[in-house]
């Protein structure tokens, strides 16, 4: 059957028109006035309410295995949450063991996923390096259609990727015309300092931040940067989080580099306060990383979302309950890192940036979904309202208040890091392959509903890094 949303206006990145949306099959079929469609056909009322497409939230770790624990939100439960906030499509990660091959790590993955309820996606990260990953990257893009490539510069004696897996497989994504991603802190510097501070007897969550200063971010974003730069490939920085990385991603782009960044709702909203907290319970539950900043940090992260140097929102969603953060009770460096935010972050962005006069309600779609579908080429299937695109959509009260709490969340976690604050502007209604999953405060899903999506390698802005990678090949001289 299908379904016709009527009346709302209709908010996408580059402009908004008021005017009723017809789905089937999954597909917006019809968009216009006095539409001509089934009489079966389900109705929904969007009168005084804008119809956007539905959040696109690029980096979640749902059921990850991470330092000794599973995260606790599996894709069942993530995605049902997300569908909850407005969000139809996570691109989660398939992480690798050093010396796991890829392609195991990815079956691993598509197995967890295939309980999602909403649509979904993965970037692979690259843990180790030699000619079977090469291999895997390859078969992952051309026929598994992962475009994207995760590199940790973090975590030492773990998942951290050394410079030398970072310039084989960045080389290995231009040639793949798939996109490389860094998680950007100086793995070594992290590792040196949490051991100084452990010695000087600091244990405590107010230590975490403390042994990820921003300069360590600040290092690392522009050691990727210079790499990406010197191999002619373009790059994406996830949870940007401070000032240095900012003004590194500022000075690439000013330059002509084709470098992205994306923010985090909570990165956006905290500040590093929140690890002082006397309660070691809610300190260890803020640990993440990189962790929240000091307070200058988020009105300079909101400028560069403003501004365009950065372009995408995420969560980082990554779930760890009370009993899994005690593991560090003792030793803030065994507290296992991630918060959530899955099904909180458009409402966060819509608070905080519309109500604001910060994003317009269509830069607000830029930055929730459009830029994310662009940039992981994805675009225009997901990312917008238009005839042919997913029936994915979320029908949005500007005016619903909305009281955010662990207590009735749909998060997997005991913990919500905006406890407590009530935001202005949230979903009416939840619309995945043209099926409504959320209304009414009630989601009705089906466990297995959500399409893997692949994402075509050779995203268009290839055509330009690779003419003039051509251009500026190294010439020897006549003699
Ligand atoms: N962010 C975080 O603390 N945990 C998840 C892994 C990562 O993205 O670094
Ligand atoms: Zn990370
Ligand atoms: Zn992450």
């Amino acid at each position: 059957m299908g379904l016709l949303i009527k009346g709302g206006k209709i908010v996408n990145a580059d402009a908004s028109v008021i005017a009723d949306v017809y789905c089937e099959d999954g597909v917006i079929k019809q968009i216009g006035t006095d539409l001509d469609v089934p009489s079966d056909a389900e109705v929904v009322d969007a009168a005084g309410k804008l119809v956007m497409p539905g959040g696109i939230d690029p980096h979640t770790h749902m059921q990850l295995p991470f330092m000794g624990t599973v995260a606790s939100e599996d894709f069942y439960t993530g995605t049902a949450a997300a569908l909850a906030g407005g969000t139809t499509m996570i691109i989660d990660f398939v992480i690798p063991d050093p010396q796991q091959p890829l392609m195991e790590a990815y079956e691993t993955w598509m197995g967890w996923a295939s309980r999602s309820v909403a649509d979904y996606s993965f970037h692979v990260a690259v843990t180790w390096w030699d000619d079977s990953v090469y291999e895997d990257m390859g078969k992952l893009v051309n026929e598994h259609g992962v475009n994207s490539f995760k590199h940790f510069m973090a975590y030492k004696n773990a998942i951290m990727a050394e410079d030398e897996t970072l310039v084989n497989s960045f080389n290995r994504c231009l040639e793949l015309g798939a996109m490389p991603t860094v998680h950007a802190e100086n793995g070594e510097l992290v590792y040196h300092l949490q051991k100084k501070l452990l010695a000087a007897g600091l244990t405590g969550p107010e230590a975490h931040p403390l042994s990820r200063p921003t300069e360590v971010e600040g290092e690392a974003a522009n050691r990727a940067i210079r790499i990406a730069q010197s191999l002619g490939v373009p790059l994406y920085l996830v949870h940007v989080s401070c000032q240095e990385a900012v003004d590194e991603i500022a000075r690439a782009r000013h330059e002509g580099q084709r470098v992205y960044g994306e923010v985090l709702a909570g990165h956006l909203e905290l500040d590093d306060s929140v690890y002082r907290n006397e309660d070691w319970g809610a300190a260890a539950a803020h640990v993440m990383s990189p962790p929240f900043r000091p307070k200058k940090h988020q009105a300079v992260l909101w400028s560069a979302l403003q501004g365009g140097t950065l372009q995408t929102t995420a969560t980082d969603h990554c779930c760890f309950c009370a009993e899994q953060k005690a593991a560090g009770k003792d030793d803030f460096t065994k507290i296992p890192n991630g918060t959530a935010g899955v099904e909180d972050r458009l409402m966060i962005l819509w608070d905080s940036g519309v109500n604001q006069g910060r994003l317009t309600e269509n830069e607000f779609v830029s930055v929730a979904s459009t830029n994310a579908a662009k940039i992981f080429n994805i675009y225009p299937r997901k990312g917008c309202v238009a005839v042919g695109s997913d029936a994915d959509l979320v029908i949005w009260d500007a005016n619903k208040e909305h009281l955010i709490s662990a207590k009735t969340h749909h998060q997997n976690i005991d913990f919500n890091i905006f406890e407590g604050r009530t935001v202005k502007g949230a979903p009416d209604t939840t619309i995945s392959q043209g099926k409504v999953v959320y209304a009414n405060g009630e989601l009705n899903v089906v466990e297995g509903a959500g399409n893997y999506v692949q994402r075509p390698a050779f995203p268009t802005i290839f055509d330009a890094v690779q003419k003039y990678n051509e251009l500026h090949q190294p010439k020897g001289v006549e003699r």
